[in-house]
């Protein structure tokens, strides 16, 4: 059930792609599904903006040219999946570690289109552990940072980010007032990126096929 909305979500964001556009590209299992619809419509596109090294072969694998950002100026869509989906369009990202390039892009786009699965919709964020990319040196300040404003860091054991940073998963935290957790935290020397998309939150939400 879950793995056909991702990939009804995937096929539905083509929609929103319009002749000669550059599109921006997220990251995990249901942007996989619109990069394989995206390749269908490759001779009316420009190319894409990628998020991370997985979505970027799998954009050239499928003959989609991949352009850099610094080259390209803004983008007008933006499609990326996300792990948690509240009313107001706000989100949690960095399931899949790419949440840095992910919110770069996402700042850089006229329009974020955003696919999920119903799983993924809540009322309040923060069931699903909020990723903070960090930078290594950083870990252990970070994670009392995070202690002291009640949440539980687990360090991502072994995982390296495409820009070679860590991450710290927090857990039990329930994030009432997300644009302000975003800001507070985005003041801790050390964090990189929060995985909190509530100041520049999603403008479209796909789950499955249905526009909500
Ligand atoms: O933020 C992300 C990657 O950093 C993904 O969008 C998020 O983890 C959802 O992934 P999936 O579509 O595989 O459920």
């Amino acid at each position: 059930m879950s793995a056909n909305e991702k990939k009804l979500a995937g096929e539905a964001a083509i929609r929103f792609v319009e002749d000669n556009a550059i599109v921006g590209v997220g990251t995990g299992s249901t942007v996989a599904f619109f990069i394989d619809a995206l390749a269908d419509l490759k001779d009316r596109i420009q190319g894409a903006v990628s998020s991370s090294e997985q979505s970027t072969a799998h954009l050239k694998r499928l003959g989609i040219p991949v352009l850099d950002l610094n080259s390209t100026g803004a983008l007008s869509l933006y499609v990326d999946g996300a792990d948690e989906c509240d009313p107001h369009k706000r989100l949690i990202k960095g399931g899949g570690a790419a949440l840095t390039r992910e919110k770069i892009i996402a700042a850089a786009s006229d329009k974020f289109v955003c696919i999920i699965d119903s799983g993924k919709r809540v009322n309040l964020l923060g069931k699903f552990p909020l990723p903070i990319e960090v930078i290594p040196m950083a870990r252990s300040l970070v994670g009392r940072e995070i202690a002291k404003r009640g949440g539980s860091p687990v360090w991502r054991d072994g995982v390296v980010t495409d820009n070679g940073n860590w991450i710290i998963d927090v857990h039990g935290w329930q994030i009432a007032d997300p644009v302000g957790l975003e800001k507070d935290l985005n003041q801790i020397p050390g964090i990189v990126t929060v995985g909190l998309f509530a100041q520049r939150a999603a403008d479209v939400v796909l789950v499955g096929d249905k526009q909500i």
